[in-house]
C-alpha cells in the first residue's frame, strides 16, 4: 500500500520554476531577495492609494475614437538590446500626448531600468492612470510606491493570488492579474479579478505568440476589463487583438523603440477599418 501523506513532495511553485526561463528565474531569485524578512516588517509602513479608474480613462480613450492603450516605460528587458536612459517622467508626457490611456512603469530594477522613484516621478508628471509594472510576491512589496494599478502575475502567485488581490485592495490600488492560459484564467476569475491582462509572451521560453490571447479571452467573463499584453508592433497587432476582444493593449518596446509620441499615436489610431 501506497503511503501518500509520506512522499516528500516539492515546495509549492517548485516545479513550475523549473520550466521557466533562467532569465526569469534569475528575476524571481532577485526580488526575493529584496522582500524584507518577515519579522522586519510591520504595518505602519503600509499605503493608501486615491487611484484613478482605469476603465474611465479606457471609455474616454474609446470615446474620442483612440484605441486604449496602456504604453510601458521600459528602459531595458531580458529580451531588449540596449537601454534607454531618457527621464522616465519624459517618455511617460511624450506617451500621454501621442493618446496612451494609461501609462505602465517597469519599478524592477536588476533586469529593466526600473525603480519605484521612477513610477513616482511619472506618476506626478502625467494624470492618466499608472501601473506598476513588478514581480510583486508578497504585501510587503506593494508598499514601496503608490501606483493607480498594480500587476499581479498568476503563475508566480498561485495560491496566494487571492490575499495579494486583497492586499492590493485594501490599499487602494485596481490589481490587472496577468495570466498566460486558460487555467490561470480561472484562477483568477475565481479569485475575483476584474482587470485581467493575457500574455502573449511566454516566460517559459520568452517567445511571443498573438494567438496566445486569441485562444484565451473567448473564456473571459464579460464584465472583466481584458487587456492584451506584449508582442503587439503594428497596426495590425493591434486590429487583430481588438478583433479577438480586447478592452486594450499593454505595448512597450513597439513604443519605447524610437520615437514614443509619434508610436503611441500611430498604434492608437489603429481602430477597425471601415468599409
Ligand atoms: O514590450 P512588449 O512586447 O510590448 O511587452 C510589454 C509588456 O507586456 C511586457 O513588458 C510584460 C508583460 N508582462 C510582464 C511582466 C513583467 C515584466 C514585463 C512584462
Amino acid at each position: 500500500m501506497v503511503k501518500r501523506g509520506k512522499k516528500r513532495g516539492k515546495k509549492r511553485g517548485e516545479k513550475r520554476e523549473e520550466e521557466l526561463a533562467p532569465e526569469v528565474r534569475s528575476i524571481l531569485e532577485s526580488v526575493r531577495s529584496r522582500v524584507p524578512p518577515a519579522s522586519r516588517r510591520t504595518d505602519s509602513g503600509r499605503i493608501a492609494v486615491d487611484a484613478r479608474p482605469v476603465a474611465d480613462a479606457f471609455a474616454a480613450a474609446a470615446a474620442d475614437g483612440r484605441v486604449p492603450i496602456v504604453a510601458e516605460v521600459k528602459p531595458t528587458s531580458p529580451t531588449t538590446e540596449g537601454e534607454r536612459t531618457d527621464d522616465p517622467a519624459e517618455l511617460a508626457r511624450a506617451m500621454v500626448a501621442g493618446g496612451a490611456a494609461a501609462i505602465s512603469v517597469l519599478t524592477e530594477p536588476d533586469h529593466f531600468g526600473g525603480s519605484p522613484e521612477s513610477l513616482a516621478r511619472v506618476r506626478e508628471a502625467v494624470d492618466v492612470p499608472v501601473l506598476r509594472k513588478d514581480f510583486l510576491l508578497s504585501p510587503a512589496q506593494l508598499d514601496a510606491v503608490e501606483a493607480d494599478l498594480v500587476l499581479l502575475i498568476a503563475r508566480f502567485l498561485e495560491d496566494d493570488l487571492p490575499d495579494m488581490i486583497e492586499a492590493a485592495r485594501d490599499r487602494g490600488f485596481q490589481p490587472l492579474v496577468e495570466v498566460h492560459d486558460v487555467t490561470e484564467l480561472e484562477n483568477a476569475i475565481a479569485a475575483d479579478a476584474e482587470i485581467v491582462g493575457v500574455n502573449n509572451r511566454d516566460l517559459a521560453r520568452l517567445e511571443v505568440d498573438l494567438g496566445t490571447f486569441e485562444r484565451v479571452a473567448p473564456e473571459v467573463p464579460d464584465h472583466v476589463t481584458l487587456i492584451a499584453e506584449s508582442g503587439v508592433s503594428t497596426p495590425a497587432d493591434v486590429r487583430r487583438m481588438r478583433a479577438a476582444g480586447a478592452d486594450a493593449l499593454l505595448i512597450g518596446s513597439a513604443i519605447m523603440d524610437g520615437d514614443p509620441e509619434e508610436n503611441t499615436r500611430r498604434l492608437a489610431a489603429a481602430t477597425e477599418e471601415r468599409t
